[in-house]
């Protein structure tokens, strides 16, 4: 094996993909597997390079001072990926990075330039495991769609585009392989003292796996989460069936401890999932690829969750003709709650069990800190399976989703019950059909879920285990149990108000997540190939007009739209109805600016030149 020539937090020049022209780069590690190099530019763009196409500043800054071309002679010779519009161009990756130097000539510049061009052209395809070789060739196509869309909508710059147009339709031929774009992110602004380096069990000796900066507060954070996550279910459990849960009765009184403990609920909950898993498993259904992993991979994933909740709702239909008293899930919520934590505490030790024995390239960069409760807490491996069964996929869309209808559904029947009704009041009714088409859609349109953050970057862990089992099935369910013992009857108006705005919300969220999974699926695809986008380094690009040339994240907009039209029916005579919208509003801006740093991290300047062109995050002209 050929010795590391450059070790982390080394400034060295570094070939820009496509062209001869070199800029002064930083070193962020190593892969001895890929024998590649990741670095990064002053602009933030994080590429890997090839041993041959890095070299040593000092022989550079010599030649460089008496043979450095103009910008325009150098534009002409390479385009910058991250560049699309004219504005931009001087911008862009390559260009912001000041320290651009043209190809060391070791005899003469000429000969130089033509030995570019022969290393550049002669390099062979980097070969791929066999069995991706479709993957590949698909990925191939997907990338060469990409830059064909991006061709199409620079129309500023048709001329420009074509004299430079050969690199960058060579780029897939050239060895110089483009930073993979799923989850690999690492901070633009970091410097090497900021990454953390750590030797995975199974790595080879010298692999460097990097991780992004900690998040939710760090290592404290991740202890605090920890205890207050279930000390804040808990809470909510029992403030809700308090008979006036106002502030006033805060804290709620603290049952004694046999009643957290039901032994048959921990049994409903267990067979639930595992009704879950075997529904998910049947081969029925479409089999979808995810998105490309750090290693090139793309994992499939059985997409039948508009199947497995067809079956569940015939289940439960069948069970409740049969006298099965669904009424129980809301007198022993709390006992269903503790089961299910229980449940997603074990299944959390496993995860992370497991990771201490994964891949390198098979962790979470966010949750790979090296700190156990951290890792623990956010997650260290990023898509765990059994065989083909995976565990974030499966938890995330299936027994906590569809038990929050579920849950809804008794909640439904326990106020007919308790308030001797012979139908659900309409406020019941719009909340269990508001949640149910929320749900329902997740499902239908399950194979846009593989391009959300939580199954592209984030490891599975405590965070998404507890959130999947306990947080999403007994506090999305607060404004149905509310609605139990808090009738709150709606005029016409009042209705019809509500329903236009949670369809004007959906439309919204429906519209822009199809829209970004369709383009990042395809960006050839008719629906989005009239769009306008800027072009990263990474070979994705950002689309600029549309529902997201509109805010930065207009399906958080849409979501938050349709919070509000859950919480409405419920009126104003309490605080804890509206429990789900203030939370929501935490939890997307927070997400929000968890992707903006990612973004940044990954796209560098192109990033940068989307949000100077889409300024708003989420609601047009106030944030
Ligand atoms: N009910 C609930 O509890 C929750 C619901 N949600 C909902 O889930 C859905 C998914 O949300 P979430 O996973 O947070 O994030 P998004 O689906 O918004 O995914 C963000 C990613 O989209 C890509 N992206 C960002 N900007 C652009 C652009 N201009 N063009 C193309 N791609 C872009 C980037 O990934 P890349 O470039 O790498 O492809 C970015 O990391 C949302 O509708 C959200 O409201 C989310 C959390 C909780
Ligand atoms: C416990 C923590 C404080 C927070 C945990 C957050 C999780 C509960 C959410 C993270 C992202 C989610 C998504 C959905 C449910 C909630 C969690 C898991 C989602 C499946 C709901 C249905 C939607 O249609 C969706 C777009 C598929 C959602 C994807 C993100």
């Amino acid at each position: 094996m050929p010795p590391v020539k450059y070790q982390r937090g080394d400034t060295v020049m570094g070939r820009w993909p496509g062209s001869s022209l070199y800029y002064e780069v930083t070193v962020l590690g190593f892969d001895t597997k890929s024998q590649l190099y990741t670095v990064i530019y002053k602009d933030g763009t994080e590429l890997e390079l090839k041993d041959q196409d890095i070299k040593s500043v000092a022989g550079f800054q010599t030649r460089s001072r008496s043979r450095s071309r103009s910008p325009g002679r150098r534009r002409s010779r390479s385009r910058s990926p991250a560049r699309t519009t004219r504005r931009s161009s001087s911008r862009t990756a390559a260009a912001v990075a000041a320290a651009a130097i043209t190809e060391s000539a070791p005899s003469s510049r000429r000969d130089a330039k033509l030995k570019d061009v022969v290393e550049v052209t002669l390099s062979p395809l980097q070969t791929k495991p066999a069995e991706n070789n479709s993957n590949n060739r698909h990925e191939k196509k997907e990338e060469k769609q990409k830059e064909e869309n991006n061709t199409v909508n620079k129309v500023n710059e048709k001329a420009e585009a074509q004299a430079e147009d050969e690199p960058d339709k060579n780029q897939g031929r050239y060895n110089l392989r483009r930073r993979k774009d799923d989850g690999d992110a690492k901070p633009a602004e970091t410097r090497p003292e900021q990454l953390v380096e750590k030797k995975g069990k199974m790595a080879a000796p010298s692999a460097t796996i990097l991780s992004t900066p900690l998040d939710f507060g760090g290592k404290i954070g991740a202890y605090f989460w920890l205890l207050f996550l279930p000390a804040w279910v808990l809470f909510l459990v029992l403030q809700v069936s308090q008979k006036d849960p106002s502030l006033a009765n805060f804290p709620p009184p603290l049952p004694a401890l046999e009643a957290y403990w039901d032994t048959q609920a921990l049994g409903f909950v267990i067979l639930w999932i595992l009704f879950q898993a075997l529904l998910y498993i049947l081969p029925v259904g479409k089999l979808s690829e995810g998105m490309p992993l750090r290693s090139g991979q793309r994992l499939k994933y059985r997409t039948n969750g508009s199947f497995a909740i067809v079956v569940s709702a015939v289940a439960v239909a069948a069970a409740v003709h049969q006298g099965v008293d669904l009424t129980y899930i809301y007198s022993h919520f709390l006992q269903l709650a503790t089961a299910s934590f229980l449940i997603s505490v074990l299944l959390s030790v496993y995860l992370y069990v497991r990771s201490r024995y994964a891949a390198p390239e098979e962790l979470a960069l966010g949750g790979n800190s090296g700190n156990v409760v951290y890792d623990f807490f956010k997650g260290h491996e990023l898509n765990p399976r059994i065989k083909n069964f995976d565990l974030k996929f499966f938890f995330e869309m299936r027994p906590g989703l569809i038990g929050w209808c579920l849950i809804n559904f008794a909640m439904a029947l326990a106020e007919m019950k308790l308030q001797g009704l012979d139908a659900p009041s309409n406020s019941m009714i719009l909340v269990n059909i508001f949640q149910l088409l929320y749900v329902v859609d997740g499902l239908w349109n399950e194979e846009a879920i593989l391009t959300t953050m939580d199954l592209m970057h984030d490891g599975f862990g405590f965070m998404l285990a507890f959130g999947d089992l306990v947080w999403v099935p007994f506090t999305y369910t607060m404004q149905a149990y509310y609605l139990v013992t808090h009738p709150n009857p709606l005029s016409l108006p009042a209705l019809i108000g509500i329903v236009i705005l949670k369809l004007v919300g959906f439309y919204i969220f429906r519209k822009s997540n199809s829209e970004k999974n369709a383009f990042r699926r395809n960006p050839f695809d008719p629906k989005v190939s009239h769009l306008r986008t800027i072009p990263t380094a990474t070979g994705k690009s950002l689309l600029v007009t549309g529902w997201w040339g509109v805010v930065r994240h207009p399906n958080y907009l849409g979501d938050l739209i349709m919070a509000l039209a859950w919480s409405l029916p419920c009126g104003f005579s309490h605080l804890l109805p509206w429990y789900y919208m203030i939370y929501f509003i935490i939890l997307l801006v927070h997400r929000d600016s968890r992707d903006m740093s990612e973004c940044r991290r990954k796209y560098g300047s192109a990033w940068d030149e989307y949000c100077r062109t889409v300024r708003y995050r989420i609601i047009p002209r106030v944030y």
